[in-house]
């Protein structure tokens, strides 16, 4: 007996409808879906016939459609360039890596309500803004640098002296692995930040959340504050983190890694804490006259 299987539109499996629209590598239908498993379930007893296979799936096939029945002749199957061969048997991490992926663009997509002045949320931009400056390199290596040369005490210079350190390390290694990564800002961003660097236009990871995530641990293990500031230190590298993507700057995973490098770059200062005891020459040098 022989039994017809069907795709979800009720079509016998392996035809195809020409006449329907969207692009089979963008899943315009599930025929294509089927195509790849049958190339994958079925493996032909040569290599041959395997690599004709493969090439005969739509998928493979740049703006042409094979049709229903096939001719009696077929044409010989074109060379596709290996780059443009699809993984017709992704692994299990593979798929997993891909659906984060495309969850992460649609999320991030969605909470992007400040990215320009129409978006839903538009008018909260300037807000966003004035957060995005409170987390920029710029203002706090100034701002670090200026209380370093007026502070007075062996401790305070200490302290400013890492937070200096931190702030360093924070843009190399951000600027590295941006540059390794070399992640795309989201397609919703609009580039009008203020003072970047080559490296910014990449995304991956977030360089404000990396800092605020420093900065904030920083803060609360060196300086003596009340609960409610404490509390405030927190917020302000949330809303800070979670602001990148709402202005569009950011997908959200730029901002979850970079909440966990900056917690970790901390960890790293508070191991390489720089002190008279460790690092003589810099408290030397620095109280020169
Ligand atoms: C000393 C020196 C080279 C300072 C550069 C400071 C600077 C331009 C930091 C860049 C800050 C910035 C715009 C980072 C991008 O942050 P994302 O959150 O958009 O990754």
């Amino acid at each position: 007996m022989q039994s017809t299987r069907r795709n979800t539109e009720g079509r016998p499996l392996g035809t195809c409808d020409p006449s329907s629209s969207g692009s089979p590598a963008h899943g315009g239908g599930s025929r294509f879906e089927f195509q790849s498993l049958l190339s994958s379930r079925a493996p032909a007893a040569d290599p041959t016939s395997a690599r004709l296979r493969a090439s005969e799936s739509p998928v493979h096939r740049r703006g042409s459609f094979p049709l229903a029945g096939g001719g009696s002749s077929p044409a010989p199957p074109p060379q596709v360039p290996e780059e443009d061969r699809i993984d017709l048997n992704p692994s299990f991490l593979g798929i997993a890596l891909r659906s984060l992926l495309a969850i992460d663009l649609w999320l991030s997509k969605k909470l992007g309500v400040c990215a320009g002045e129409s978006s839903s949320w538009g008018s909260m931009r300037p807000l966003m803004k004035l957060l995005e400056i409170s987390g920029h390199g710029i203002p706090w290596l100034l701002g670090t640098l200026y209380c370093l040369s007026r502070s007075d005490s062996w401790a305070g210079r200490e302290v400013l002296m890492n937070l200096l350190f931190a702030l360093l390390l924070d843009l190399l290694l951000v600027s590295l692995i941006k540059g390794l990564v070399r992640r795309r800002r989201p397609a919703h961003n609009q580039m009008d930040m203020f003072f970047t660097v080559s490296v910014d236009k990449y995304s991956f990871p977030s360089g404000h959340t990396t800092r605020a995530a420093l900065v904030s641990r920083f803060i609360l293990n060196h300086l003596v504050l009340a609960i409610p500031l404490r509390v405030l230190v927190v917020l302000w590298a949330f809303i800070l983190g979670l602001s990148r993507v709402m202005l569009g700057r950011h997908n959200v995973t730029d901002v979850a890694f970079g909440f966990f490098l900056g917690y970790m770059q901390y960890s790293i200062v508070d191991y390489c804490w720089l002190s008279p005891h460790t690092a003589p020459v810099l408290f030397v040098l620095w109280n020169q006259p």
